[in-house]
């Protein structure tokens, strides 16, 4: 199958334009799953997260496809760096999910090994810990500097997490960040990711998932950041959150940490609304 897809200068969207033309040609009775690893960088692993993400049944064959799935399908295809035509768009990705999921971890990832995506630096009134930088893990200010810049309109969306501090993410870095056409990730939690979704409805929410809930409660109690009856807290509002994942556009398994950010700068590149000529 791959030497048929991959055949003189047709690419993955021209055989699945062919598959919509004709749903019982050749194409329409290829599986999506054979059309994905036909592509060179695409491996078996690879193809059966991208089938979950794009919600298709590894059955389906590409003249079955409902037409949502169909534009899902096409919209991928489309931002794969072989097909991309021009610069890539830039995207606002809301990464979010229960305490001690892998947020922060995730995220420093994707600082570390993706320069081109530009992480938000929020506000908080918590101090820092030993090791933060202001201005890198956060800018850390006052209580009345919070007020002040909630009231300047600078914050694009802010909230009391964990019934304690407050976080925001401030505005003029993230519009410049996409003005300049860049990506722009933020790691907040879900109060923050409903007001970003209400804020600016095209940005993408992205909901980091454990492995399996005693991963969930290893991983708090294995950071060691919070005591016992903090961890008990903690894991009483994970419960809710995971019962939210539902309102994210994505989910994302945090099993390996360089896998899931790379899962995650992938939906970046996604395209949900121009469809390709
Ligand atoms: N809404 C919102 N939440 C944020 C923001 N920045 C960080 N958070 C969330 O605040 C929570 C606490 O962060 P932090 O004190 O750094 O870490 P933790 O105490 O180890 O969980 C995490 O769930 C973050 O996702 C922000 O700008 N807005
Ligand atoms: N994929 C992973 N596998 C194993 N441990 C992980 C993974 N991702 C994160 N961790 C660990 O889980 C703990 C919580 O991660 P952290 O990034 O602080 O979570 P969050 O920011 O979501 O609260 C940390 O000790 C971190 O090293």
């Amino acid at each position: 199958m791959k030497a048929q897809v991959a055949a003189g200068e047709r690419t993955a969207l021209d055989v699945l334009a062919a598959a919509v033309k004709d749903p019982n040609g050749v194409e329409g009775r290829l599986r999506v799953t054979e059309l994905l690893v036909s592509i060179p960088a695409i491996g078996v692993t690879k193809m059966q997260r991208i089938m979950t993400r794009l919600e298709i049944s590894p059955s389906k064959r590409l003249g079955g496809l409902g037409k949502h799935q169909r534009d899902r399908l096409r919209d991928f295809l489309a931002a794969r760096p072989t097909n991309r035509r021009g610069a890539p768009d830039s995207h606002l990705i809301v990464l979010a999910g229960p305490t001690a999921v892998g947020k922060g971890t995730v995220a420093a990832y994707i600082r570390e090994h993706r320069p081109e995506v530009h992480l938000s630096v929020s506000a908080t009134t918590r101090a820092p810990r030993a090791g933060e930088v202001e201005g890198v893990s956060y800018f850390f200010v006052s209580d009345a500097e919070f007020d002040r810049m909630i009231a300047a309109g600078e914050l694009l969306e802010y909230a009391t997490v964990h019934n304690a501090y407050r976080y925001g993410t401030p505005r003029g870095p993230v519009e410049a960040a996409i003005k300049d056409g860049n990506s722009v990730l933020l790691e907040i939690d879900i109060q923050g990711a409903r007001a970003v979704r209400r804020a600016m409805p095209e940005a993408r929410l992205v909901f980091l998932l454990p492995p399996s809930w005693d991963e969930l409660v290893r991983r708090l109690i294995g950071r060691g950041t919070e005591d016992s009856a903090e961890q008990s807290r903690r894991l009483e509002t994970a419960k809710l959150e995971l019962a939210a994942q539902g309102e994210f556009d994505y989910r994302v398994v945090n099993t390996d940490v360089a896998e899931a950010a790379e899962e995650v700068v992938d939906l970046m590149k996604i395209r949900t609304s121009a469809t390709p000529s």
